[in-house]
C-alpha cells in the first residue's frame, strides 16, 4: 500500500460551494501528496456522489494524488478510488475492510483509544480522529478532544492519525506534537480566497 498523504481535503459540498475549483487549486499546490476524500450531503442521490467522485479521480489522477469517498463504498468502487472512509453511522469497519478488498485504503472515525484500537483491529489502515477544535462545518458532533485527546489515540495505535475539526494552519504543530500523522480540512480549504495558497501553508505547517 503507497504511503498516505499527510493533507486530506474533504469536499466541501454545501449549497453555494464549488468543490471542483477549490480540489483543482489545492491539486496545484500538493500535486501527489494530497489526499481528496470526497463527501457529500446526505441528502445527494447516489447519482449526485457517483459523478462528483468520478470527476475528482479524474483531477487526482492527473497529478498523481490519492481519491477516496466518504461513506459509499459502492461509489468508491464503481469509479477505482483508492478506497474511502466509514464513521459510526456506516458500514462496520470489518464491513468495510471486505467490500473494499485487502488493498483498499480505509479510514475510520475514532474519538476514543478503545474505538480507535477496535477499529485497526478490525481493518482500518487510517484513522481520523476529532473533532480536534470547534467547528460549524459538521453539526452534531461531540465537544472538542483537543491535541489531548488525539494524543491519546495516537499512541494506543500503529496506524497513521488525521486529525480533524477546525484545523488551520496554525493548529497543526501543536496536533503534530500530539502524535498526529496528518491533517483533514474543510473550512481551511473551501473557505480560503486563495486554497493554493492555504494549501501551501498547510503542507508547511506538516513539514
Ligand atoms: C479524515 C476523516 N475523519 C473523520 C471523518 C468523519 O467521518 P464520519 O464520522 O463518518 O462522519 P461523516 O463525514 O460521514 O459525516 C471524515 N469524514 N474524515
Ligand atoms: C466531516 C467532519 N468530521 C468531523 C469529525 O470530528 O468526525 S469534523 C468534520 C468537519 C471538518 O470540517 P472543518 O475542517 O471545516 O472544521
Ligand atoms: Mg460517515
Amino acid at each position: 500500500m503507497p504511503s498516505l498523504g499527510r493533507l486530506h481535503l474533504v469536499t466541501d459540498t454545501r449549497p453555494g460551494r464549488d468543490p471542483l475549483t477549490v480540489v483543482r487549486a489545492a491539486l496545484t499546490a500538493a500535486r501527489a501528496d494530497l489526499v481528496v476524500q470526497v463527501r457529500v450531503e446526505d441528502s445527494a442521490t447516489d447519482r449526485e456522489a457517483y459523478d462528483l467522485a468520478g470527476r475528482v479521480l479524474a483531477l487526482c489522477a492527473r497529478y498523481g494524488a490519492t481519491c477516496l469517498v466518504n461513506d459509499r463504498l459502492h461509489v468508491a468502487l464503481a469509479v477505482g478510488a483508492a478506497g474511502g472512509h466509514v464513521g459510526a453511522d456506516d458500514l462496520p469497519v470489518a464491513a468495510a475492510r471486505h467490500v473494499l478488498g485487502p488493498t483498499g485504503v480505509l479510514g475510520a472515525t475514532a474519538r476514543a483509544p478503545e474505538t480507535a484500537v477496535a477499529a485497526v483491529t478490525a481493518g482500518a489502515s487510517y484513522l481520523g480522529v476529532g473533532p480536534c477544535h470547534a467547528t460549524s462545518t459538521k453539526d452534531g458532533l461531540p465537544d472538542p478532544i483537543g491535541p489531548t485527546g488525539v494524543r491519546a489515540v495516537a499512541d494506543a495505535v500503529d496506524v497513521p492519525v488525521i486529525a480533524i475539526g477546525g484545523v488551520t494552519a496554525a493548529r497543526v504543530p501543536a496536533l503534530r506534537a500530539a502524535g498526529a500523522y496528518g491533517v483533514a480540512v474543510v473550512g481551511a480549504l473551501s473557505a480560503a480566497t486563495d486554497p493554493a495558497a492555504a494549501t501551501a501553508e498547510l503542507l508547511r505547517a506538516l513539514a
